[in-house]
């Protein structure tokens, strides 16, 4: 979608650089933590106070001195004309700026990958390219971030299939600072209108998918997903061409969900943030996607996650969670000790460009012109995309009705609509196109008369002067979206009434809603009876209240801008790659793939543990292992491991055991043709392949307390949907591994203190909490004893001469059973070579 030509608006934004009012926010955040360390919390509040005093040359010391990173200030352009060749070809590195050797800073990249670059590329001859501005409030709102030393990855919005084509292109946007990716007319029709615009764009604003071709985008899924990842990774490729180490990436939208994982397999060092600039819908929304996981664990693999508001945050954290299994914190999402941040960052406007431009000559003659055209009536506005989510039809209807119980206003008031064309290449907006257009001529005819209108209804967008002027001079403000990420023309219209003091209805579905509440006249934009109400009372409002209210929403806007929004985002994200960097120290080492083959070759008597459920089976998503509840029997080995499986187990020099909570008979299903050793329920039961079962319990077990245990265990089974309970020789397991991942947490907390004040205050057993269940066992039951026991066996059975020399142990069991790592350890020390690895 196309506007007015972009060198004007980025000549103003030039001349204008704004100063830089970072602060950080970390009440703001979906994590408030308490436990944020103290010498962090010293370092904000500091950055924050000499941020207010804008010291830029402090704030640089600052940052170096605590974190030890590259640091940013704001001096210089973002959007200046650079040479091409010093921008593509040579482009500067830290480590050997001049400005370091000359004790300056240098400001930090910022490579900002979005798919819409700011400006879209209309060609005029074969070598010749005209840049007009994008429309949008993603492009709005990142045009007024000037602190950083920025580039802007992302597509031109046009097909250019040709050499001299994307030259001459990428030499034009190298002006801009903006760096092409080339994507071909079936990858932006199965990407960009199909999988992101007629999928992910209706699920996130809870729309669902479009009625009539359901079926059809349902079958077409599987290749629009597969042309999603295709245009991730070229943007990637792209990326990691320009990146340099030190850089920021700032990956934007849902367009780009899968980039976070495709940048981190190119490196995984590099800083990467990604920000959602829609809602992030409730995870019982986000599990229809037949690709759910797969784009959560894309975006996991980002260092920081960001999104407009606490709740958006909070329903991704709860989809990871519920979706994969992952734990939700405080902090953001864990996954087997990596931590990926998750926070809310509300995004602002550059609200002092939207104040200065009014006093411009052009724009003042245009508020002149509208004055004049609209003397004697009120003006009301709408600014949207015309895009289902802005609620264009609900918002005529509510103003028809309004004129309709309110004769008297229909000469006195009017509506104008601005309605950009967007994404006009996707059926639901052509149809959205003609809905509106049948409505707004509808109601025209109806209240219209010889000389006047009620709605004024634009199909185009207007240039930045002309929508200042428009919304220097509108009474009433109608933002009446269904849902919307955040909605910045919101912002915008209260910055440019500073003299006005007009009223803004605001949709409660908005994100925007959050900071605007309590200026705005909140609606609930289905709700026609509601909003026409809404629209009498702002229209009769008196001027003292809408002063009060003009006041409140003017702070908020003017101390709430989208350089601040950019600064705190990229500060947490390095605080972040800091804080992760100290955490590294206390996950347990991932293998060393290199070291474990080497060992492998050099040992003559190896033994290899392997765990079974989610080690050797193919991986499931938290959702899917619900529904395999009840095929637990039929937990299968994946078929791509039989065949490594067979080599190893027929190496005289390797033994396998397979040890696996599971009971015997899946044991036998499995691996019944294999030469190993089954260790069941955990090294209670044990065989050879080629012999019978054995137990390994210990004699003289005091299980008196079994009963009453399990009268506890049926308790909590019977009100724990999906959860289930297993009675062992020698202990009993719960576990909730199907169930709802937090209502099982909160039953398990229970559940323990039932246990504790009552049938086991006295017995001499071991409870251990596991991540998916409650486990009671006699004292001195534990697995590593299993595995002693399996070892005297091994040893005896094989009559071995040598020791063992070579030990590898894969499986879920080690993270919770520590008593394995534990025993491993302490049997394999010194010469002898002990790896371990934790599945993801
Ligand atoms: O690029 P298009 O397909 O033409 O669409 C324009 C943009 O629409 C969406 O904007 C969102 O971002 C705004 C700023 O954060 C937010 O205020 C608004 O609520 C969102 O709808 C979309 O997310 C962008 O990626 C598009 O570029
Ligand atoms: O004729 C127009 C209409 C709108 N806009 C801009 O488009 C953006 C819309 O952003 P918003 O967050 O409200 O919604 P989005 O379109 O991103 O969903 C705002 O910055 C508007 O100033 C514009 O430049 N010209």
């Amino acid at each position: 979608m196309n506007g007015n030509s972009c060198e004007e608006d980025i000549r103003i934004l030039q001349n204008n650089p704004s100063p830089l009012q970072t602060k950080h926010m970390p009440g703001n955040k979906y994590n408030c933590n308490p436990s944020t360390p103290r010498s962090r919390l010293e370092r904000l509040l500091r950055e924050r106070e000499l941020r207010k005093n804008r010291s830029f040359q402090q704030l640089n010391e600052v940052e170096l001195e605590f974190s030890g990173i590259d640091s940013f200030s704001n001096d210089g352009e973002n959007w200046g004309t650079v040479d091409e060749e010093e921008f593509l070809e040579k482009p500067r590195t830290f480590s050997d700026s001049n400005e370091r050797q000359e004790g300056r800073p240098s400001k930090q990249r910022l490579l900002v990958v979005a798919n819409r670059l700011p400006v879209s590329a209309v060609r005029r001859s074969v070598d010749s390219w005209q840049l007009e501005i994008s429309v949008g409030g993603l492009v709005s709102a990142l045009l007024g971030v000037k602190e950083f030393d920025a580039r802007w990855i992302g597509w031109a919005g046009v097909n250019v299939s040709d050499d001299i084509g994307q030259r001459t292109l990428t030499k034009s946007l190298a002006e801009k600072r903006c760096i092409p990716v080339f994507l071909d007319e079936e990858i932006v029709q199965q990407y960009y209108n199909g999988y992101c615009n007629n999928i992910l764009w209706p699920l996130f604003h809870y729309l669902g998918l479009p009625q009539e071709d359901r079926l059809a985008t349902t079958r077409s899924f599987q290749s629009q997903f597969d042309a999603y990842k295709k245009a991730n990774q070229l943007f990637a490729d792209v990326v990691n061409n320009i990146y340099q180490e030190g850089d920021v990436v700032w990956c934007h939208d849902y367009h780009l969900m899968f980039l976070p994982q495709c940048l981190k397999r190119y490196n995984s060092n590099m800083k990467v943030g990604w920000f959602l600039h829609t809602p992030f819908p409730s995870s019982e929304i986000h599990r229809t996607l037949p690709s759910r996981s797969e784009l959560l664990r894309s975006v996991l693999a980002a260092d920081l996650v960001g999104f407009h508001t606490y709740d958006y945050a909070r329903h991704f954290v709860s989809a990871c969670t519920r979706i994969l299994g992952f734990e939700g914190t405080p902090e953001g999402v864990e996954n087997q000790g990596k931590l990926t941040r998750v926070a809310a960052f509300p995004i602002g406007i550059d609200s002092e460009r939207f104040i200065r431009a009014l006093e411009l000559p052009q724009v003042q003659d245009h508020i002149k012109e509208l004055k004049e055209r609209f003397a004697g009536r009120k003006v009301m506005l709408g600014v949207d995309r015309l895009d289902m989510i802005k609620g264009i039809p609900q918002k005529i209807l509510a103003f028809e009705k309004f004129l309709e119980e309110n004769p008297n206003w229909r000469d006195k008031v009017v509506l104008l609509q601005i309605a950009v064309p967007t994404r006009t290449d996707v059926s639901e907006y052509q149809k959205l196109t003609s809905q509106v257009h049948e409505i707004v001529g509808r109601i025209n005819g109806r209240f219209g008369t010889l000389t006047a209108v009620p709605i004024h209804h634009l199909d185009r967008s207007l240039d930045f002067h002309a929508l200042c002027a428009l919304y220097a001079v509108t009474d009433v403000a109608l933002v009446t979206s269904l849902r919307d990420g955040m909605n910045l023309v919101s912002y915008e219209f209260v910055a440019c009434q500073a003299s006005k003091k007009g009223v803004l209805i605001l949709s409660e579905f908005a994100g925007a809603a959050q900071s605007l509440g309590a200026g705005a006249i909140l609606v609930n934009p289905w709700n026609i009876t509601e909003v026409a109400a809404s629209i009498g009372y702002a229209l009769n409002m008196p001027a003292d209240e809408r002063e009060k209210r003009h006041q409140l929403n003017f702070m908020h806007v003017t101390s709430h801008t989208s350089q601040e929004w950019a600064a705190t985002f990229v500060s947490e994200l390095n605080d972040t790659i800091v804080e992760a960097q100290l955490r590294t120290c206390q996950i347990p080492p991932s293998l060393p793939i290199r070291d474990a083959v080497d060992s492998y070759f050099q040992s003559s008597n190896r033994l290899i543990i392997l765990g079974f459920n989610s080690t050797l089976t193919a991986p499931r998503d938290s959702m899917e292992r619900r529904g395999a509840q009840i095929r637990e029997m039929e937990l299968k080995l994946h078929p791509d491991l039989k065949e490594p499986l067979k080599k190893l187990c027929d190496d005289p020099l390797t033994t396998i055991v397979v040890l696996s909570g599971s009971d015997r008979s899946v044991l036998d299903d499995n691996f019944g043709e294999y030469n190993m050793w089954l260790a069941a329920e955990n090294g209670m039961f044990l065989r050879l392949t080629t012999g019978e079962w054995m137990t390994t319990m210990p004699e003289h077990l005091n299980m008196d307390w079994v009963d009453s245990v399990k009268h506890v265990f049926e308790y909590f089974t019977e009100r724990t949907p999906r959860s289930q309970f297993e009675l062992r020789e020698t202990s009993l397991v719960w576990n909730y591994k199907y169930a709802d991942i937090e209502f099982g947490r909160l039953q398990a907390r229970d559940m323990l203190q039932h246990l504790w004040s009552g049938p086991i205050s006295n017995a001499a057993v071991d409870v251990v909490q596991g991540g998916r269940s409650v486990e009671v066992r006699a004292v001195g039951v534990t697995k590593g004893a299993a595995i002693d026991r399996i070892l005297g066996e091994i040893v005896h059975h094989k009559g071995m001469k040598a020791p063992i020399d070579y030990v590898l142990c894969i499986g879920h069991f080690l993270q919770k059973d520590e008593d394995v790592y534990t025993f491993l350890s302490r049997s394999f020390h010194l010469n002898h070579h002990l790896l371990y690895l934790e599945p993801r």
